[in-house]
């Protein structure tokens, strides 16, 4: 969907202690990749715990238009048969991807080594952002991009007839490009080699294995060398999505900013390619506790119980960046309620998400009385402790869920009520937060626009 129809905007008012279960939607990286290797596997891959937010629905839809089968059976269960490697279906119309950087980097990567052409293109906020980290690799499979000035959407893609396989080295951090040229390695014969001097999030080498594909690791300290093998017959699989940890972190994040709250996130996927936020709360002093940490489907998981309680800045290092990435908005947010500096480096990538969200923070949290400072590459929250931030502003969310929903967090502990100018992003990544959240006590106002 290109776009999510009128403002819709709403502010969060202090809340009393939060007190709960909060069961959080299923993981969405794991949502996309499940549908995407779906539709090229022969045969029924069934999916349970699928996230059904608005960038994985856009996803599904578009498997449909290269020729899977996907069918939604209600309540997180779906099924795909898809068609296999190699045999997809040239699109009839432009695919939209919404507001989804995952959705439409994978499948340009996913349909770049095929003989077909299609054209993609997503909301205003997926328009701005760089696809030349995508198409450059692509090219070196014999694939053809015809975008916008920098690469950007709408754009077309000419599939290679005659594929090659490639050796590449990601130039940032980045579990898209990273997963693009792998799944376009899936149809190039012969041996396509991915090395990434950063770890980035690895479900895409972990799915790929569980659906039969030919592929190997190499890890050297941060390095990791990725090997796969062209032209395999891709297996159908069983699938149970495991709960987002990025979307844990604002209930989690919520329970540490207002005083007195307790709360429990079951069933969270705790990949230590994801998991950084949690590494950087217990540092901060937080009172966060691991239950039952156990094995499912391939992926480490625990239940979170995050209790209110004193926090303190700290130093994020910028090796840690890339396992938390998504989590910077919700940090900052918290950053601002702890006693101290909380100093993010090596956190440039955030420039190019849904929103600028280094700026886009800064600015929010500048306008509810937080003293910030930024560079390039770096993000200095000044925190005023548990109860010291003035609120009392409208923040911009810039079709960004995490920006909207790290606002309404913030606005739940601050003096006066935080103004978002827009929540409808929040549909695209955790459609129930808000009914979530109220549940465990918070207080939200819906706004005239
Ligand atoms: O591969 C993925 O599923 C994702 C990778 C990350 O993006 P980058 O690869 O651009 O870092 C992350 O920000 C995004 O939410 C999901
Ligand atoms: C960056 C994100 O998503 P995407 O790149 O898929 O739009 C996100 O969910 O925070």
């Amino acid at each position: 969907m290109s776009g999510h129809g009128p403002a819709r905007p709403m502010s969060a008012l202090a809340s009393p202690p939060l007190r709960g279960t909060a069961h959080v939607p299923g993981d969405k990286s794991i949502s996309h990749r499940s549908l995407i290797l779906g539709a090229l596997s022969v045969g029924e891959t069934r999916i349970s715990g699928l996230l059904e937010g608005q960038d994985v629905l856009d996803t599904a839809k578009a498997m449909q238009a290269f020729g899977a089968d996907v069918v939604n059976h209600g309540g997180g269960d779906w099924s795909v048969h898809g068609v296999g490697v190699g045999a997809l279906a040239e699109p009839e119309n432009v695919i939209d991807c919404g507001n989804s950087g995952t959705g439409v980097r994978l499948i340009m990567g996913m349909m770049a080594t095929s003989p077909i052409t299609a054209t993609f293109t997503g909301d205003a906020s997926l328009r701005s952002r760089p696809m030349g980290r995508i198409t450059d690799p692509l090219a070196l499979f014999g694939a053809t991009a015809h975008g916008r000035d920098g690469g950007r959407l709408p754009l077309t893609l000419v599939g290679a007839a005659n594929p090659v396989p490639v050796r590449y080295t990601t130039p940032m951090p980045s579990a898209q490009v990273k997963s693009a040229v792998l799944l376009a390695g899936l149809n190039a014969p012969g041996e396509t080699v991915v090395t990434e001097t950063e770890a980035t999030r690895d479900h895409t080498e972990r799915m790929l294995a569980g659906f039969g594909a030919d592929i190997t690791v190499e890890e050297d300290g941060q390095s990791r060398i990725i090997r796969l093998q062209g032209q395999p017959e891709l297996r159908p699989q069983t699938i149970a999505v495991p709960r987002d940890p990025s979307s844990a972190a604002f209930p989690v994040c919520a329970a540490l900013l207002v005083e007195g709250s307790d709360v429990l996130v079951p069933n969270i996927g705790l990949n230590p390619t994801r998991a950084g936020l949690y590494t950087t709360l217990k540092e901060m002093g937080a009172d966060l506790t691991f239950e039952n940490l156990r094995e499912e489907g391939g992926e480490p998981v625990a239940d979170l119980r995050a209790r209110f309680g004193p926090l303190k800045g700290i130093e994020v290092p910028p090796e840690r960046a890339a396992s938390m990435i998504d989590e910077y908005p919700i940090l900052s947010a918290l950053a601002a309620t702890a006693e101290g500096k909380t100093v993010m480096r090596g956190v440039k990538e955030l420039r190019v998400k849904e929103s600028d969200r280094i700026d886009a923070m800064a600015r929010g949290l500048e306008a509810c009385g937080v003293t910030v400072e930024e560079d390039e590459d770096t993000f200095i929250v000044h925190g005023m402790g548990p109860g010291g931030v003035p609120g009392g502003a409208t923040c911009e969310t810039r079709l960004d869920h995490r920006i909207a929903m790290s606002f309404m967090c913030l606005g739940m502990a601050t003096q006066k009520p935080v103004k978002i100018d827009d929540a409808g992003a929040i549909e695209t990544s955790f459609p129930i937060f808000i009914d979530l959240m109220g549940d465990l006590g918070a207080v939200f106002r819906r706004e005239n626009a």
